[in-house]
């Protein structure tokens, strides 16, 4: 029987067609399923073009269906819906194969791929001097024709990527070459062998079927391709033509997919830049997973912040409705609560002001005021240690390894561990547990075996959990058991804007050697924009969440747009007024809709700026998700707030030159949270200090 694959731009594009045209599309589609023969006797083939595999289906009076009829094997490619005279246009020079070395389906036009390498904007002095800088031995050149097949290059794309002799060349000619191509070709020419790239970009290929040539599709719906979709039955194509899927629903990416259904006996960690699709492939993990959970087995996802539970706990319903009952989603401190309350716990979390008067109490008292510590230091030594990492004995943190912080001799720790005894002892007099206190506590709960371990445990933002809280995430998964699948663990080293002291996962025994892949490709910034944040963080060492450097070679986005915008201003008055005609240029003529904007850090002048100029503003809430397009206005929130989120729109108000560090990384947060505008004010250090906090 044959089977018809629909490539995704059908998909984005399939609801701005007239009703009628989606109709027939449906019917198009559907005929393959009930009578193949009588549905293929209906496309045309067509003169004039490249590829004579080329069909034409009527839907519609003057609409036509481009579908890609199969030389071999019997599945249609449903390619791309418009007017006659376009949709004729659209195909008349593109190529439609099947790589014969990754299998999956590529599109490309020849000759756009060689006019692009002699572009007009290249004029002769450009060309001259673009000689001049060509590199003796360009990564790519070092590779022979078959080398460059086995990337994924087409065969009639071969001689334009051996035209290329330097990085401006390949930038140009990448957007015309497949995207899998294209991506393992950036890897090379970053320096990564080409077996490597290959390996890291796509993923091992061993297991494919190859194609016996460019015409034979019979294996394409067996492999991921990031482009196409097989229609299975009738109400599956409903719900892809549906208006609100989601691409990242529909595709993923091979190297995604390899993810979601790898089968570990032990952790595994999936780690990458912002925007690369970590918590996308989370999700699909999860539902893959909890398909072969038994009725009494539970699958819990974990995240840091609660915005982003509440986020990934909607999609879910959407994504995987069958097995959603059998997926927990829940944030780090509502699990540990729960944990908890179900071993009696009766107390309360401490406030701000609860935790200001007991340090306040116990820093005047003689056990802490005769230190030759000042307050700040002691507090943060039990912030940043003693708390987050559970030491509850003086012999451990006699011996404990303080990353990041002012070496203490034997001595020193014996006088500050007498102080960090007092604030236990005066917390647990109020009833009162901090939140990593709650935390140690649950993790004891499920130490002695109080509270049932889950099937599976998925935990995202790993890179701002403590180590008590990575111990409590492996403890409550069943790595113990030794069962298959246990813990996956997803984060970004580049995004730890909650916890400074970056912890390896290895201290809290979840052992991930083997079991780790990073993910390159952003699907959510232009690559103009991630180049930005990138330079937020140079010469600042990101580690990899395991206790080594993080790399970012081979690290690109899908699309291109416009360079953020950059803004010097020194009083508020001026940042608000740059805000207003940034907002008022995006949403003229109804470009961008104000809920797709958003300002971070909250500032009271620019928002009452707004708010006069006819603009609504919404503040974003902690334990609540966007409410997206149901509620209209510019979007404001912190940077911590923002975080889990993405707009087409961002405006940093507060970037400045003398930033700590933790600003940088919370910049690098919130400019990868932008999918196609950066706006970037730079204020001096001085004004920074004055103007408004976050909400
Ligand atoms: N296979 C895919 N196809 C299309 N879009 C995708 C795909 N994977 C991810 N995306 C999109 O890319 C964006 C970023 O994805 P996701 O949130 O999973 O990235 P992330 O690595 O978790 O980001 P961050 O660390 O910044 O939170 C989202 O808009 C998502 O829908």
């Amino acid at each position: 029987m044959a089977k018809m694959m629909l490539h995704r731009d059908v998909l984005k594009n399939f609801g701005k067609l007239p009703a009628k045209v989606q109709k027939k599309v449906v019917e198009l589609t559907q005929k393959f399923e009930e009578d193949s023969t009588q549905a293929s006797i209906h496309l045309e083939p067509l003169n004039a073009v490249k590829d004579s595999k080329v069909r034409s289906a009527r839907v519609g009076a003057d609409y036509r269906a481009i579908v890609i009829a199969p030389e071999k094997g019997d599945t249609f490619l449903l390619m791309h819906i418009d007017h006659h005279d376009e949709a004729y246009e659209w195909c008349r020079n593109k190529r439609f194969e099947a790589h014969q070395a990754l299998g999956t389906l590529q599109v490309f036009d020849v000759e756009e791929a060689e006019r692009s390498l002699h572009s007009s904007e290249l004029g002769e002095t450009e060309a001259a001097s673009s000689e001049a800088l060509a590199v003796p031995e360009y990564a790519l050149q070092a590779l022979s024709d078959e080398e460059l097949f086995q990337a994924g290059v087409p065969e009639a794309l071969i001689p334009a990527v051996r035209a290329v002799r330097n990085d401006d060349d390949f930038e140009r000619l990448a957007d015309y070459l497949p995207p899998e191509a294209a991506q393992v070709l950036y890897g090379v020419a970053s320096g990564m062998p080409l077996d490597g790239a290959i390996h890291e970009m796509l993923g091992a290929l061993e297991e494919i079927e190859k194609p016996t040539g460019p015409g034979d599709f019979s294996h394409l719906a067996d492999i991921t391709n990031m482009d196409l979709v097989l229609v299975q039955g009738e109400e599956h194509l409903r719900e892809i033509l549906s208006e609100d899927i989601e691409e990242w629903r529909v595709f993923l990416h091979p190297y995604q997919r390899k993810l979601v259904e790898w089968h570990t006996r032990g952790p595994m960690k999936i780690f990458g830049a912002a925007g690369t699709g970590k918590t996308v492939a989370l999700m699909h993990r999860a539902a893959w997973l909890a398909q072969s959970c038994s009725n009494d087995e539970k699958v819990l996802i974990t995240t840091f912040t609660t915005n982003l539970s509440v986020t990934i706990k909607g999609l879910m319903e959407k994504l995987a409705p069958s097995v959603v009952d059998r997926i927990e989603v829940t944030n780090l401190h509502q699990l540990a609560r729960t944990i908890c309350a179900r071993a009696q716990w009766q107390g309360k979390i401490a406030e701000r002001e609860d935790l200001q008067s007991i340090w306040r109490k116990v820093l005047a008292m003689p056990v802490a005021s005769e230190l030759d510590f000042s307050g700040d230091f002691v507090r943060d030594e039990f912030e940043q240690i003693i708390d987050p990492m559970g030491i509850t004995s003086e012999e451990e943190y006699l011996t404990v390894v303080r990353t990041g912080r002012k070496p203490l001799r034997r001595k020193q720790r014996k006088a500050l561990w007498k102080v960090f005894v007092e604030v236990r002892r005066q917390l647990s007099g109020r009833n009162l547990l901090t939140f990593d206190g709650l935390i140690h506590q649950a993790h004891e709960v499920l130490d002695r075996g109080e509270f049932p371990r889950y099937r599976h445990v998925l935990v995202d933002e790993i890179q701002d959990f403590s180590l008590e809280a990575l111990r409590l995430v492996a403890s409550i998964s069943p790595i113990a058991e030794g069962l298959d699948n246990p813990l996956c663990v997803v984060g970004d080293g580049h995004q730890r804007i909650y916890n400074p002291v970056p912890v390896p996962l290895g201290r809290a025994g979840i052992e991930v050697r083997g079991r780790s892949r990073r993910l390159k490709i952003n699907y959510r910034t232009s690559e103009e924009i991630r180049d930005w944040a990138h330079a937020a963080l140079e010469g600042v060492s990101v580690d990899d969440l395991d206790g080594e450097q993080a790399m970012t070679q081979g690290d690109r986005s899908i699309f291109h747009g416009p360079e953020p915008q950059l803004v010097k201003s020194g009083s508020d008055d001026e940042v608000a007024s740059a805000v207003v005609t940034w907002v008022k240029g995006l949403t003229k003529s109804g470009q961008l809709k104000t809920h797709e904007i958003c300002l971070t850090p909250a500032n009271s002048r620019v928002i009452s700026a707004l708010q006069s100029n006819g603009f609504a503003t919404v503040e974003l809430k902690a334990r609540q998700a966007d409410p997206g397009q149901e509620e209209s206005g510019v979007r404001f929130g912190s940077k911590k707030r923002i975080k889990g989120l993405e707009f087409k729109a961002v405006a940093i108000l507060d970037a400045g030159t003398c930033d700590s560090l933790l600003d940088r990384f919370e910049n690098y947060v919130a400019a990868t949270r932008a999918r196609q505008q950066l706006l970037v004010i730079n204020r001096p250090c001085r004004e920074q200090t004055e103007s408004e906090g976050d909400s």
